[in-house]
């Protein structure tokens, strides 16, 4: 699913007005139904209590104006308090005229702002996708009310204030909504951190925008739900054998972390992969055999870490850093594998596909020099912090982004940045954000089962590098939420998500 930028929902919407012969009056009815349908879904006539809505002088408040008739006329006690403007838009003129009578209808100003008593239910309706700039005067007097009010908030569109794909400074005033509804498609905003306490519980309605416009509009942004991942894993043929599915080898653990490797071990078994061949220092030789037998083992030659790298002839994905400590060895082995997979010859058009995680992307910013031995493809799965140590400190989510994206493209490779909504970079621009997982993932173990997941489905030839990565992110979340379902958020483990690969594999 695509996500468009502020400039690019405002053509949508004229599109979809073109192209379905519609008035932008009845637009905005769809518009204001969808959100109706929402609102009926979540709050009952008896439990809603009174009603207020907010409403601008543009098409969100046209909205909310309709919202406000919507609601009405389903027996909610609805109030309506308009921001007073020198101008309003078409539709909001059309929706304020057919507003019933006996509808109570206040105008605010800077001496009467409506009264919010804890509790109240607040539809915001002051602002949308047409934010211009940071509110100020009497518009941020009025959200900076709302927000110190303890009042229950549903913002249509987009909380008021809050740019749709825009960073803005830390003191803007912004509405703290509990949920906001969207239409057609979410936001930028919507999946970046530091806007979680304005946003709340998002939801996306849909209202039959125009979906050849939205084919035809180029967009960095993409949003991998489940309708985008349906039938995203071939099945597996009947005459397959196991050399159909690629022979995979994971260089991980050292003296105190086979834990990691076990666990990455793990997740690669339960991804479809053929062969799996793990080198483990020779600490981790009896703990791989007994608790993996699968897989392979290859013994370093080091007790403690690993130090030297396997003939790498047999493999068709390679995964490293699991546990893997910074030793110098470590690093040798790194530059090594990197040097290898790059190199390409009669037997091996393509070069080696290879997932990078955990110390040995901190081996990485520590010896940047690396990075550009990385042949195209490889697959680095950061979270922020081992970003910043690839790249720079990031000045905000946004910032973070766009070094996301130009890291991606410089040196032509897949980063998964891990967090909620984790976001795939692809060597050609594109930022895909994951839809699933929960925060009961954010516990030790969970990236090591993620890298497994991964070497698992790089290995796998049938699928091509951007298709395997969301995949095996989108199955990752995935069965981290089949997971909770067992164990709630705080009783998760990394062990868990493994059980649970094998089910979510099930339903893509
Ligand atoms: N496809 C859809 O998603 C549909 C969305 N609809 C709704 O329309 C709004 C966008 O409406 P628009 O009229 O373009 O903008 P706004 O209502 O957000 O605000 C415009 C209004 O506000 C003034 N303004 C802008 N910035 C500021 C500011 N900082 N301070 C004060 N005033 C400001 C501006 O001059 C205008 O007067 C979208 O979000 C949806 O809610 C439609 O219903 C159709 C379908
Ligand atoms: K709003």
């Amino acid at each position: 699913m695509k996500i468009l930028s502020a400039a690019q929902t405002r053509l949508l919407d004229q599109a979809t007005i073109a192209e379905q012969h519609l008035t932008s009056t009845a637009l905005m009815e769809r518009a204001a139904s969808a959100f109706a349908e929402w609102f009926f879904g979540r709050f009952d006539v008896d439990d809603a209590g009174e009603i207020l809505i907010l409403c601008g002088p543009g098409n969100n408040g046209g909205d909310g104006l309709a919202v406000a008739r919507l609601l009405y006329q389903a027996s909610y006690a609805v109030r309506v308090a308009l921001l007073p403007a020198a101008q309003h838009s078409p539709d909001w003129q059309h929706n304020r005229q057919h507003l019933p009578a006996a509808l109570p209808v206040a105008e605010i100003s800077a001496d009467q702002l409506p009264d919010i008593p804890a509790g109240l239910l607040v539809i915001d309706a002051l602002f949308g996708t047409g934010l211009s700039r940071p509110l100020e005067g009497l518009p941020a007097a009025v959200v900076a009310h709302l927000n110190q009010a303890k009042a229950r908030v549903v913002a249509i569109d987009i909380p008021s204030g809050l740019f749709t794909d825009a960073p803005q400074a830390a003191d803007t005033a912004i509405v703290k909504a509990d949920h906001t509804v969207s239409f057609s498609l979410p936001k930028l905003a919507f999946l970046l951190p530091q806007n979680a306490e304005y946003v709340g519980q998002w939801h996306v309605r849909d209202i039959q925008l125009s979906g050849q416009f939205i084919a035809d509009t180029a967009t960095p942004w993409h949003y991998t739900d489940e309708a985008t991942m349906r039938g995203a894993l071939p099945a597996r043929p009947k005459f397959s054998h196991k050399g159909t599915f690629g022979h995979a080898l994971l260089l991980a653990g050292s003296r105190g972390k086979i834990g990691a490797a076990m666990l990455a071990t793990n997740a690669c078994l339960r991804s479809g992969v053929g062969l799996l061949t793990v080198q483990v220092p020779g600490c981790g030789y009896d703990i791989l055999q007994i608790s993996a037998p699968e897989a392979m083992c290859l013994t370093d030659p080091h007790l403690d870490f690993i130090s030297a790298l396997p003939d790498l002839k047999p493999y068709q994905a390679v995964g490293i850093g699991p546990g893997l400590g910074q030793d110098a060895a470590s690093l040798a082995v790194l530059r090594q594998l990197l040097e290898f997979a790059s190199t390409t010859s009669e037997n091996r058009p393509r070069p080696l596909p290879l997932i990078i995680d955990a110390d040995a992307l901190n081996l990485l910013g520590q010896h940047r020099e690396l990075l550009a031995l990385m042949p195209e493809n490889t697959v680095l799965t950061p979270h922020p912090k081992e970003f910043e140590r690839l790249t720079e400190k990031a000045r905000d989510d946004y910032h973070r982004l766009e070094l996301l994206r130009n890291f991606a493209q410089q040196y032509r490779c897949l980063v998964v940045l891990k967090g909620a909504y984790t976001c795939i970079a692809t060597p050609d621009g594109e930022l895909h954000f994951n839809s699933t997982g929960n925060p009961g993932m954010a516990t030790g173990g969970s990236g090591d089962v993620l890298t497994g997941l991964l070497l698992a489905l790089r290995a796998d030839a049938r699928l091509l590098p951007f298709q395997a990565v969301r995949l095996g992110v989108y199955a990752h979340g995935l069965a981290g939420d089949l997971a909770a379902a067992h164990t709630g958020h705080a009783g998760l483990v990394a062990g868990d998500i493994v059980r649970h690969i094998g089910p979510a594999l099930m339903r893509v």
